[in-house]
């Protein structure tokens, strides 16, 4: 077992999982370094969320290493990994999944209720939240009585709150409209740098992926140099070597090469 570079939060190398038989991801390495907001990018069905769940150790690859800080994760046993994620990972789905009968802030505090920490602590650093994401009148709102993407604020908000060494985003701004796609995606990313936090974000959208600092691209569950992504307003590229969805001179990577750990770009066709 080598250890990863020193400068990689995160390092993952030969990837192999599948899903009832088919291959979600094959071969597939990446490092991501500290503070830096890394897009993974591809079409659907290529394999991002499962590359997610994998990093974030939610997923156990049948095959390869995944390591954070130096710490394998592959080798965790599920307490070890659980405590992991709860202490160093935050998450965000597509849809923001709050808890109903909970207000804003309340849904924000969560995280750092469950950790011990004093209700009046909670409360204002989670004011203080929702207030640098632009929602803090909406405190006192229950989920029902707000819109979608004031919903996905505080799912951030609720990501952050506990400031974690890695947020997982999974296509964040996917059900919001392009307007707010862009501002939420801002909030987060400004966010995420003003405080060192490492953001992997998946997206099949150009125009987010361009806010990252550097992207990883899949095809089929491979790493790939370029994919060609719609932006919005164009119909989304069908999975599985379809028109759209080329991969560039066959240089699909098989994990181990220096080329795929590299700087694999993305074509931004938007
Ligand atoms: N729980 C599952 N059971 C069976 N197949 C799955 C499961 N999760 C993913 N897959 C399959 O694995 C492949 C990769 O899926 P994955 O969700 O990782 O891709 P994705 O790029 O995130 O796609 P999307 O953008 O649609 O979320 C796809 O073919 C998908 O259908």
């Amino acid at each position: 077992m080598v250890a990863p570079p020193d400068n990689d939060v995160l390092w993952a190398r030969a990837l192999h999982v599948t899903h009832n038989g088919s291959p979600a991801l094959t071969g597939v390495s990446l490092g991501v370094r500290e503070g830096e907001i890394l897009a993974v990018t591809g079409p659907r069905g290529s394999g991002k969320t499962t590359l997610l769940r994998c990093l974030s150790g939610q997923l156990l690859p049948e095959q390869g290493e995944v390591w954070f800080n130096s710490t394998p994760v592959h080798n965790m046993g599920p307490v070890v990994r659980e405590r992991l994620r709860r202490d160093r990972f935050g998450w965000i789905d597509p849809e923001p999944h709050l808890v109903p009968e909970l207000t804003a802030w309340e849904n924000v505090a969560l995280p750092l209720m469950l950790r011990d920490a004093s209700h009046r602590a909670s409360k204002t650093t989670a004011q203080e939240w929702l207030e640098r994401l632009d929602i803090g009148d909406c405190a006192r709102k229950r989920p029902h009585a707000l819109l979608q993407a004031q919903r996905q604020r505080i799912a951030i908000a609720r990501a952050l709150v506990t400031m974690p060494s890695v947020i997982f985003a999974d296509e964040p701004t996917a059900p919001l409209h392009r307007a707010d796609r862009a501002h939420v995606l801002r909030t987060l990313t400004t966010a995420a740098r003003s405080h060192g936090i490492t953001v992997v974000l998946a997206t099949h959208d150009a125009e987010v992926a361009a806010l990252a600092d550097r992207t990883v691209a899949l095809l089929d569950g491979r790493r790939v140099n370029t994919v060609h992504l719609p932006g919005a307003g164009e119909p989304t590229a069908p999975a599985a070597g379809a028109a759209g969805a080329a991969a560039s001179s066959g240089s699909a990577s098989d994990g181990d090469s220096d080329e795929a750990e590299g700087r694999a770009a993305c074509s931004l066709s938007v």
